[in-house]
């Protein structure tokens, strides 16, 4: 159906959970979902589609930066007519109010990527989820009693920076940092879709706290079980 993704129409659920690891989108599809089938294995990024409680969902790795979940995500919006995209993202925080395994949902996320004005002409620095989006993402985190931060991201094109070099997450207000919120909000928006975006932090700039990549792809459980909540209320 497009040069990444083999799924036919219909196949694909009108609302994704989209993790960067294409492995935590395996995990949550074979832990969480009903019936799952793999509707991708294009370049080993799967996808799946099963039922959570009754609701149809899907689940798809974006891979890592935002070419990557600028490619997937507009594919599903616009070939798939995916409505909305949850990201389930891991970050590094910045902020010493975050620690490992502390959950955050972007209010708005800040990046200097040309990815927004190259793609539409969009120079705008900061994107936005989709605020009903949000909004459910908040209450059913209540709901569920899991602590969650609601906060500004850095979307950063890079992973690896040079010792001494200021990237300008601190003057921006970022909490934490991580690389596709902002090409996913800007593609939302240009297609009059929704998205959201929620992390967990895998790392600290502040403290010596860490995560194996195994706990990445599988650990994150908490923001698994909001995401799916709050996607079936969503639709
Ligand atoms: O764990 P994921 O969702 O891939 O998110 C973060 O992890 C990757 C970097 O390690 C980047 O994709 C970043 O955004
Ligand atoms: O982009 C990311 C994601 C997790 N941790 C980081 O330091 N950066």
């Amino acid at each position: 159906m497009t040069p990444h993704n083999q799924a036919q129409p219909g196949e694909i659920a009108p609302i994704v959970l989209m993790p960067g690891d294409p492995l935590r989108a395996k995990y949550i599809a074979e832990h969480y979902l009903d019936d799952a089938v793999c509707f991708n294995t294009v370049r080993n990024m799967f996808g799946y589609t099963g039922t959570y409680k009754g609701t149809r969902i899907s689940v798809m790795g974006s891979g890592m930066g935002m070419p990557s979940i600028g490619i997937y995500s507009y594919e599903l919006y616009t070939t798939y007519h995916v409505e909305a995209i949850i990201r389930i993202g891991s970050c590094g925080a910045y902020s010493p109010d975050l620690h490992t395994f502390d959950i955050l949902a972007a209010d708005s996320c800040w990046s200097p990527s040309t990815y927004a004005q190259a793609q539409s002409g969009d120079t705008r620095d900061i994107q936005y989820p989709d605020q009903n989006l949000l909004h459910t993402i908040e209450m059913t985190a209540q709901q569920l009693n899991i602590p969650l931060h609601i906060g500004r991201l850095h979307s950063s094109d890079v992973f690896y920076y040079e010792e001494g070099i200021n990237n300008g997450a601190a003057e921006h207000n970022c909490m934490a940092v991580e690389m596709e919120s902002f090409a996913l909000f800007h593609n939302a928006d240009i297609t009059h879709k929704k998205a959201a975006c929620l992390c967990t932090v895998s790392d600290s700039f502040v403290y010596d706290e860490d995560t194996t990549p195994q706990q990445r792809e599988t650990s994150f459980q908490d923001m698994m079980k909001l995401a799916l909540e709050a996607a079936r209320k969503a639709i």
